[in-house]
């Protein structure tokens, strides 16, 4: 099996790729760091050579792209039974319409952790903070959907919030909240005033801030005022050590799916 990885920075994906999956044969990973000034048709034509390479299962593009090419064009030149990402089109709306695909990491391994913790999720009250397409939308999408479609539905009553709900308003919804799920990237956003007694918290959340006593270092935080919200919190998740290691897990699953091919492309034949 060969996972190929077509990004910048994939040093933990490459490293924790080579140590974890030990099978028969493993999982071989390779890095190709291209330059940020490769036009967008050249970084096509590099991903239509793993689209067609029989010996490549998977492969990602690390995101961000540059800011001269489009996220959603490279998104979608990888081949959709390749997309170990969960971001081609393909998956994204077989993943909505509750039909197999393949499940984007970060959400599949907020799922994960919810599932293997033994948090009930049917019929409670959950709020997600932050609406993006890769991480907020469709952790959302898997915690409102209906169980009994398979996959991961959580059969939860789902709040989204995003940047432009006001600070109060948001009080609101996490004060009633039985779980709170934060992807925003704003440090502290959640604090111990904000949730009640039980509260789950998962922190998908991953800044770079300067390290508070060694200046020149940096730390990663997350969403969450880790120190007060753990006085009330029934199950909280760190950063780092939480949501991040158990996302490259749930990559490493995608890879054995694309490997065995049990899901179907196309769908319907
Ligand atoms: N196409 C694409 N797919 C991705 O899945 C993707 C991406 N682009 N771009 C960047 C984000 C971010 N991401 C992380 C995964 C694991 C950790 C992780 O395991 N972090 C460790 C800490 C690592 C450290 O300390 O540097 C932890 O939270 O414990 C972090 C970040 C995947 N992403």
């Amino acid at each position: 099996m060969r996972a190929v990885v077509c990004y910048r920075g994939a040093r933990l994906f490459h490293h924790l790729l080579a140590r974890i999956v030990t099978g028969v044969r493993g999982i071989e990973s390779n890095t190709v760091r291209l330059p940020i000034s490769i036009t967008e048709q050249e970084l096509l034509a590099e991903i239509q050579l793993m689209n067609s390479a029989p010996s490549v299962d998977g492969l990602l593009v690390q995101l961000p792209v540059p800011q001269h090419i489009r996220e959603r064009v490279v998104c979608d030149a990888v081949a959709p039974q390749k997309d170990v990402d969960g971001f081609h089109i393909l998956n994204i709306g077989r993943f909505c319409v509750d039909e197999k695909s393949f499940m984007p990491a970060t959400p599949a391994a907020v799922m994960e952790i919810i599932r293997r913790s033994g948090v009930e999720t049917f019929g409670k009250n959950a709020v997600v903070c932050g609406r993006s397409k890769n991480v907020g939308l469709p952790i959302a999408m898997f915690l409102h959907g209906d169980a009994s479609h398979g996959n991961y539905g959580g059969d939860a009553t789902t709040t989204i919030c995003h940047r432009h709900t006001p600070p109060e308003q948001l009080k609101l919804f996490t004060k009633s909240a039985d779980i709170v799920i934060t992807a925003t990237g704003v440090p502290k956003l959640i604090t111990a005033d904000m949730v009640k007694e039980g509260v789950v918290i998962i922190d998908v959340g991953i800044t770079r801030v300067p390290h508070p006593h060694d200046p020149g270092k940096t730390v990663l935080v997350g969403d969450v005022d880790f120190e007060g919200v753990s006085q009330k919190a029934s199950l909280i998740t760190p950063v780092p050590g939480g949501v991040g290691p158990v996302t490259v897990a749930m990559l490493m699953k995608n890879t054995l799916l694309a490997y065995t091919k049990e899901i179907k492309f196309p769908l319907h034949n």
